[in-house]
């Protein structure tokens, strides 16, 4: 991964370990939000993402490239990859048990991913620093150890419940996982 300072965990970062309570290896990461483009399964064009831990510290998904997801004739739009890869990364928060959001997002494009591709996507936190988070995906075409198509590296920052509800409905995340502890 090309990824910058910005991106890179300072020496005093420390690895994130799985919390009490936390999603046990194997466990389904669900949506945050069910109106979310990313994972939410209200949403009527949304990616529709469901993760996986395999181990309790990282996150695993599939994304199939479908033909509303080009950007050339019969290629992915490398914005909707980096949707994709933001969220896999954004999955990671589960295990963190704490609100986090995208503050910085990198994007490598190794290759070409063609419709029909089922895009395999793993996600893992390389240092917590205060409230930053440094994480990191690679997307991979047709199998878990398939060709490396795009690597991302992000930075997350955590927030108050406070963030989301400025603009929005704070209350309905809250509402669709009772099982979140949050502080408002
Ligand atoms: C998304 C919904 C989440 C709902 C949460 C609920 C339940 C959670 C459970 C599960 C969640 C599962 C999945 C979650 C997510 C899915 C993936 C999608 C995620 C997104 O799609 S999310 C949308 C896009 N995202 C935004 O909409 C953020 C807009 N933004 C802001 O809201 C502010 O910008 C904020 C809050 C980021 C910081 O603002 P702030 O005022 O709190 O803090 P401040 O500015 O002081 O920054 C503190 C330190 O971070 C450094 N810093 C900040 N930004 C930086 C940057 N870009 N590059 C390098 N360093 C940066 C500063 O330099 C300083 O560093 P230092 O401390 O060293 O001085």
């Amino acid at each position: 991964m090309t990824r910058s300072a910005l991106t890179t965990p300072p020496p005093d970062a420390v690895l994130p370990r799985p919390l009490p309570g936390g999603p046990a290896p194997g466990a389904t990461l669900g949506s945050h939000y069910s109106g979310c483009f990313g994972c939410g399964e209200d949403h009527p064009t949304g990616l529709r993402l469901t993760a996986v831990t395999p181990d309790g510290v990282t996150v695993v998904a599939t994304f199939t490239v479908g033909t509303a997801h080009q950007g050339a004739p019969g290629l992915a739009h490398g914005g909707v990859l980096a949707t994709a890869m933001d969220e896999v990364i954004g999955m990671l928060v589960w295990l963190f048990q704490r609100p986090y959001v995208t503050a910085r997002l990198e994007t490598d494009y190794l290759a070409p991913v063609p419709v029909g591709t089922v895009l395999h996507m793993r996600a893992w936190c390389n240092g917590m620093s205060g409230r930053k988070a440094y994480l990191e995906a690679e997307g991979r075409i047709g199998s878990p150890d398939g060709p490396v198509a795009v690597r991302a590296a992000a930075l997350f920052i955590e927030v108050g419940m406070e963030h989301f509800a400025e603009h929005g409905d704070a209350q309905a995340i809250i509402d669709e996982h009772h099982e979140y502890e949050v502080n408002p």
